[in-house]
């Protein structure tokens, strides 16, 4: 069994012209649910993690499952007004638009080790803002760690020098 069997292309979604990579499919599989965990958690270099940051909502699934097993927190990055304490915030654009990120100003520790993880890598525009933010409060990002990465379109570029890696790419 591939995890990759269980991803769905969906056509002109949210706007015409992106042919969306529907996750459900995967979380919805009890099998394919725990090898993509098996595998995002293979995929992490052998360091000592302190935080894994998680960006709305994608990111949410997998975050806590790879923080459990890592041995390190979840930090939760949102979308604009949800989080309650005090907050940094970060523009950026995405394959399909532009939008505002944010997390807690006191989420990350000068020196943490942080792995990021999201459940796609497009343009890079939303891992770049959010590992600019981790690096704003003093944290190392160790990883950005992605289900799929859709090279065609260089999200790399936008994250020099950070070690990217995706349990599926197309
Ligand atoms: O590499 P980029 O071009 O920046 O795109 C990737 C981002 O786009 C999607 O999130 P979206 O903004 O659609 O939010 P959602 O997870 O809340 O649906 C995806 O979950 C990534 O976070
Ligand atoms: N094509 C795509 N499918 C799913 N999530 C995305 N985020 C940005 N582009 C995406």
């Amino acid at each position: 069994m591939q995890i990759s069997d269980y991803i769905r292309d969906v056509q002109d979604f949210p706007k015409e012209g992106i042919i969306f990579k529907d996750i459900t499919p995967l979380l919805g599989d009890k099998t394919a649910f725990a090898k993509a965990e098996e595998i995002l958690y293979t995929l992490v270099p052998e360091v000592a993690i302190d935080v894994v940051v998680g960006i709305e909502a994608r990111g949410f699934f997998y975050g806590p499952l790879l923080a459990k097993r890592l041995n390190a927190g979840f930090v939760p990055v949102r979308k604009p007004n949800k989080l309650p304490y005090t907050t940094i915030k970060k523009e950026y654009d995405l394959e399909y638009g532009t939008d505002v990120l944010e997390m807690h100003s006191d989420a990350i520790k000068p020196g943490d080790k942080v792995l990021l993880h999201d459940d796609v890598l497009a343009t890079g525009g939303t891992a770049a803002a959010v590992a600019a933010m981790i690096e704003e409060l003093g944290g190392e990002v160790v990883q950005c760690n992605f289900i799929i990465e859709l090279d065609f379109l260089n999200g790399r570029s936008k994250l020099p020098g950070k070690h990217v890696a995706a349990a599926i790419t197309y």
